[in-house]
């Protein structure tokens, strides 16, 4: 498939360029649960690659990422084929890991400093950036946590384990084996890991990068340290005046790989992978089932008597050890943050598309009708208020030639951010009530609400 791509790349950009420059509205189809936030980081591409983006990310657009890939058609030229794929919060290419610190995760921070679980996974294909992701997370973390801004006295502890299979190894303790048991509460113990105090950013910087160093990690052919284990950090906030301990989990997943990526490799390297897709495939199972749950809880529908999801927990190592994140009958509440890591060459197309549609599957939606007065608001204008609302809020630069007298067909024609628009009312033909709203929450999605 890479060499279909490299001899076809003039052809790619050739189609690119023919692309309508104004792409696909997409239409939410809620927004995120208060206890789940689904993200993506695209990362830039290195020096050295030979494939140009195939991804196209849309943050001012509600967070939308084309991606156009190239087909081989069986029966002629290549032809682009276009999907979008919508997350919570969306970081390109230019975006730093300090950013992302700020507008998404600092606020686990305080969370967990107040006896909150808190846990934040990235995940993706191999050489995606999950690692330069979560090491630089940790970092800031210790630097939210010891810089003396937090109200009131607790201690910091840190375990740092690694998970190969069902295999679970400590860390700050040169990698030896530990073992996880259920205590009689049914919570998971890491058996025999050592727990660290923090007295200072330093020694956090420190552990961390002590950890590192005993990570297993191998070549694959996207990632020459390619980390061939799930790394968890475990941050335990003690009270030591009351209340119960805070947690923080953060969690640098292995990279799936798929089978061509190890083809070269020998069948312990196929058997690893394979171990490391199980346990993936089994957190993703229990996220959606979580998120699943968490929408029928929003929805009401647990009260009506409907089945919830089962969450299948006890699959994997990984997720026993994460049962917290899953678990219907824990009492305590916890966030978590989901980023979905990406690669954008073309060449990667295919494992970006699992991972977004992943991402997508993983969002608690709550539905916007019934949640968000603001919109439900925007969806019963007439057209008068319509005419009114883009003309105060078409931002800088306004409208250009304000709204068109309305056509014939009921039609109304308007710039808004320099783009054409119809407007299209119900006395359109063909046009009933229901299609004139979903346009009206369209407009208000794409160029007022993000
Ligand atoms: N946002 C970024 N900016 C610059 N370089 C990046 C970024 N993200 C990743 N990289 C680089 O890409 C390479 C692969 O990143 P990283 O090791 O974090 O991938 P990974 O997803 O953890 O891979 P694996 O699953 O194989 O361990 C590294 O050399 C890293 O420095």
């Amino acid at each position: 498939m890479e060499g279909f791509y490299l001899n076809n790349i003039s052809k790619y950009h050739s189609l690119l360029d023919a692309l309508d420059p104004v792409p696909k509205p997409r239409i939410p189809h809620g927004r995120p649960g208060p206890n789940m936030i689904v993200s993506a980081r695209i990362r830039p591409l290195s020096g050295s690659e030979e494939f140009p983006s195939a991804v196209f990310p849309r943050r001012d657009q509600g967070n939308v990422i084309d991606i156009h890939d190239l087909y081989n058609h069986p029966k002629g030229q290549p032809i682009l084929k276009s999907s979008d794929y919508q997350v919570d919060r969306l970081f390109n290419m230019n975006s730093t890991t300090k950013e992302i610190y700020e507008e998404l995760v600092v606020d686990l921070v305080p969370y967990a400093w107040n006896g909150g679980v808190g846990t934040l996974f990235a995940y993706g294909q191999t050489g995606s950036g999950k690692t330069f992701t979560v090491s630089k997370v940790e970092e800031f973390v210790g630097e939210t946590l010891m810089n003396g801004n937090l109200d009131g006295k607790r201690e910091v502890y840190i375990t740092i384990i690694d998970l190969a299979g069902n295999a679970a190894f400590d860390l700050l303790n040169e990698r030896e084996p530990i073992s996880l048991r259920e205590d009689a509460s049914g919570a998971t113990q890491m058996v025999g890991a050592q727990e660290n105090q923090v007295f200072s950013v330093d020694d956090m910087r420190t552990m961390v990068e002590r950890a590192t160093s005993f990570r297993r990690t191998a070549p694959t052919l996207k990632n020459p340290a390619s980390s061939r284990s799930h790394a968890i950090c475990r941050i335990r906030i003690k009270n030591t005046v009351n209340g119960s301990d805070g947690m923080l989990y953060l969690v640098d997943l292995a990279g799936s790989e798929a089978a061509r990526d190890v083809a070269v490799h020998g069948a312990d390297r196929m058997r690893e992978t394979k171990q490391i897709n199980i346990s993936l495939s089994a957190l993703k199972d229990c996220i959606r089932a979580k998120a699943q749950s968490d929408n029928a809880a929003t929805l009401g529908k647990e009260k009506l008597g409907q089945k919830v999801p089962h969450i299948p927990f006890r699959q994997s190592a990984l997720t026993r050890v994460l049962k917290h994140v899953f678990d219907p009958a824990s009492t305590r509440e916890c966030r978590t943050i989901v980023i979905a890591c990406v690669n954008p060459s073309l060449a990667d197309v295919g494992p970006t598309k699992n991972t977004l549609r992943f991402a997508e599957l993983l969002r608690v939606s709550i539905p916007v009708k019934e949640e968000d007065t603001e919109r439900k608001t925007a969806m019963h204008w007439t057209n008068a208020q319509l005419k009114e609302w883009i003309k105060e809020n078409s931002g800088n630069p306004p409208i250009l030639g304000n709204v068109v007298a309305p056509r014939e067909s009921g039609a109304q024609h308007f710039k808004l951010s320099g783009q054409e628009i119809e407007y299209r009312c119900q006395k359109c033909p063909g046009v009933n009530r229901g299609q004139a709203q979903a346009f009206r929450a369209k407009l208000w999605h794409m160029y007022i609400s993000p």
